[in-house]
């Protein structure tokens, strides 16, 4: 087990929010979370980056190896946040800065986490990029991110939380954003990465259809807890909780 959040349990100003999850991540596996807006998702791959808001009282484990994220000191969580564990947003329009170069984003990321020097830095830059199959990385590392389309920007998200080489990637509606003809190539990047770096990813989506993409296994979230958990087929095709099959039966078409 990559990382075992067990009886999760957050509230923010007296509500509960999280009122016990249970999720296992594994290496070279994608776990989708699905359900519907409001059932706590981000604040769970919030909670795993130490990211919760301002007041939020959190309970329970979240295990990286031995470690427990949820009692980790502040340095060393910011240590293990961007290195070991790291997160993909919705939007790459608000995750990269819009006034520097796509270069500077990920050496900055890597100088400060890895000690790299600049020259060393810059070679790694190159490397990533190409990884997220971002054209010319030697000449792309030196543009601004309104210079690239909404795909290539998230791909360079993806290659700037690639950078200090993590376990976990957290990835929050990767797509959502993203035009239908373009979500596709980022959903192939991201399993492609998870099979040959094995990465333990965590995919939130509201959206099945990504899901019986390309997860491995899926949990569903309810009003706080995972109410259904397992392989992507028999979720998908054979749900046991009632809340499961009525999301199925919400969508347009076919099941998945
Ligand atoms: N900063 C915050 N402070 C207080 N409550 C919050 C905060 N952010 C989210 N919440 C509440 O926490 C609950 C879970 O929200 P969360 O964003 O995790 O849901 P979600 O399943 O990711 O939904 P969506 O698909 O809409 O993103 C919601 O009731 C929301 O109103």
């Amino acid at each position: 087990m990559t990382l075992a959040i067990s009886d999760l349990k957050v509230s923010v100003g007296g509500r509960e929010i999280l009122r016990g999850v249970d999720l296992d991540l594994r290496a070279g596996r994608v776990h989708g979370l699905a359900g519907e807006s409001g059932s706590g998702k981000t604040m769970t791959g919030l909670a795993v980056l130490g990211l919760l808001p301002h007041g939020a009282r959190a309970s329970g484990r979240i295990l990286l190896g031995e470690r427990d994220l949820l009692t980790l000191p502040a340095k060393d969580l910011n240590a293990v946040r961007g290195g070991e564990v790291a997160m993909v947003f919705q939007d790459p329009a608000t995750s990269l800065h819009p006034m520097l170069s796509v270069g500077r984003q990920l050496t900055e990321h890597m100088r400060h986490h890895l000690g790299l020097d600049k020259k060393q830095a810059r070679a790694r830059a190159v490397d990533l990029l190409g990884q997220v199959r971002i054209p010319g990385p030697e000449a792309a590392i030196d543009r601004y991110p309104h210079q690239f389309s909404g795909g290539m920007r998230q791909r360079i998200a993806i290659a700037i939380a690639l950078a200090c080489s993590p376990k976990v990637l957290i990835a929050d509606e990767p797509t959502t954003a993203l035009d239908v003809t373009v979500q596709a190539g980022i959903l192939r990047l991201l399993r492609g990465l998870c099979d040959d770096l094995g990465l333990a990813v965590l995919l939130v989506t509201h959206d099945l259809g990504v899901m019986s993409a390309v997860a491995d296994e899926v949990s569903v979230m309810k009003d706080g807890l995972v109410v259904e958990t397992g392989p992507r087929g028999t979720v998908l095709r054979d749900p046991s909780h009632p809340y499961t099959r009525a999301l199925l039966d919400s969508l347009p078409g076919e099941t998945p």
